[in-house]
């Protein structure tokens, strides 16, 4: 019997609306489904009530089932996407031109550092199921390319808080960049420098506060990362150190009031590099704000109501971030938070600068973000391992992600970055995946 039309219509188009899913019920499946519902109700009548009824049960049945499909997926250190680091033998680095993407630079690290170094860098919290939530919930937010639609002229230039750089992209203060490279911050300073992007060293860096700031070339912004220490007089020497060396913003991160649990570092016995204030609190901030006149950003904020205190408090910006995922397992990823403020207080990218990071390895991570209200969208993870290769290897970086972006941008149908918003994004299908807060 040849198939009703109108099944093939309706389960094609259901096919399409858990196209969200992954693996996608496929249309055959749905018909073969259809085709039991009309024998359960012995019924030959294809009504708008049927098929209502049909598609209110498949619709709970899948939102049952697809969780569970999407779980089952293995985790993928970097897709698969060609690059062979097998046959580069063990302990070298492969040719930095065999690196065709920022992933490949975590690819090379494994490869070629110890597992305990590697380990420190790698390590999530817990079980790292936010860690790997971080990279995977990217792919799960769908693009809405437009066409016919000039995009000769495509600039990356921002501005952040007032001052110039060449992207929308940052490097994001992480720890013990000696572990990489003898020059540590170094390299990461200079290519910063040479490429004009904005660089904010860690606290816990390898080289010293001063070293750092000597490297910079004349006009260099550099924002600095704080961590706010038990000891008064520490962090009033802290503050002071950052800006007399000449930086210009202060990240103070807020998302540790204790060092996260992380298992897979713990392994190799490495001590805390911080000695942060459990007590510090939102009055702590104000006082703080207090002792420079830098400007004092939040990082690590991860809900709408932290946003709006911030916001309350006079924050000059707020940095999403949950410190790669190493401080609290299963906490959300900044992507979702990003979502979660735009839907519950949108104002809020309006009312202050939002900086962003966490799993961002794409041209197209750096887009959503943008998309959403963010301004300023940190990597973390890939520049440590990008520096194995030196300064070399941190400015290739960096060419990549602008050559990405500006392919990316230009594939989209983006002429011009500030005009990014949801509607570049599949948003119906991208809150399928984020809590959205009750607003009764
Ligand atoms: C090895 C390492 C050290 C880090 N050290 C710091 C730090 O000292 N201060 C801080 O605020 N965040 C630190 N972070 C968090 C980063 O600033 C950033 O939030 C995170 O790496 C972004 O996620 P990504 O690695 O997926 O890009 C560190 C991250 C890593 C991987």
């Amino acid at each position: 019997m040849p198939p009703n039309p109108r099944v093939v219509n309706l389960t094609v188009g259901l096919g399409n609306v858990f196209e969200g899913s992954d693996p996608p019920p496929c249309s055959h499946t749905l018909r073969q489904l259809f085709l039991l519902f009309l024998q359960v109700h012995g019924s030959e009548d294809i009504s708008t009530k049927t098929i209502h009824e049909f598609t209110m049960r498949t619709a709970i049945l899948f939102s049952a089932l697809v969780p569970s499909a999407f779980a089952a997926i293995p985790f993928l250190n970097e897709p698969d996407t060609g690059f062979n680091i097998e046959v580069v033998p063990t302990g070298q680095l492969p040719t930095l031109s065999d690196i065709k993407a920022i992933p490949d630079f975590e690819a090379a690290a494994r490869h070629f550092m110890n597992v305990s170094d590697y380990s420190y860098y790698r390590t999530g919290a817990g079980g790292e199921f936010a860690y790997r939530r971080s990279l995977e919930i990217f792919s799960q937010v769908k693009l809405r390319p437009r066409t016919l639609i000039d995009v000769t002229n495509i600039s990356l230039n921002t501005t952040i808080l007032g001052y110039d750089f060449t992207a929308p992209f940052f490097i994001a203060p992480a720890a013990l960049a000696g572990l990489t490279h003898p020059r540590a911050e170094l390299n990461l300073a200079e290519a910063a420098g040479a490429e004009n992007i904005l660089y904010a060293p860690s606290l816990s860096a390898t080289m010293k506060i001063e070293e750092i700031a000597a490297v910079a070339v004349p006009g260099q912004v550099m924002f600095h990362q704080l961590y706010v220490s038990r000891n008064k007089t520490k962090l009033a020497s802290d503050v002071k150190r950052i800006e007399a060396a000449g930086f210009k913003g202060i990240f103070v991160t807020v998302d540790n009031p204790i060092e996260g649990s992380r298992t897979r570092e713990s392994r190799y016995g490495w001590p805390l590099t911080t000695d942060s204030d459990p007590k510090f609190t939102w009055e702590s901030y104000r006082q703080l704000r207090n002792m420079t006149l830098l400007p004092i950003i939040p990082k690590g904020i991860q809900s709408v109501e932290d946003a709006l205190l911030a916001i309350q408090h006079g924050a000059p910006g707020i940095y999403l971030s949950n410190h790669g995922a190493r401080q609290l397992d299963t906490s959300q990823s900044p992507l979702e938070v990003a979502i979660e403020i735009h839907e519950n207080a949108p104002e809020v990218f309006k009312k202050t600068f939002v900086f962003a990071d966490g799993g961002v390895r794409y041209g197209t991570d750096i887009l959503k973000f943008l998309a959403l209200g963010v301004k300023a969208v940190g990597l973390g993870r890939p520049f440590m391992y990008s520096n194995l290769f030196g300064k070399e290897g941190v400015q290739h970086l960096i060419d990549l992600m602008k050559e990405e972006l500006v392919i990316d941008a230009s594939n989209l149908g983006v002429a011009d970055l500030k005009q990014l918003d949801t509607k570049w994004l599949n948003m119906g299908r991208l809150l399928a995946f984020v809590y959205r807060l009750d607003k009764s």
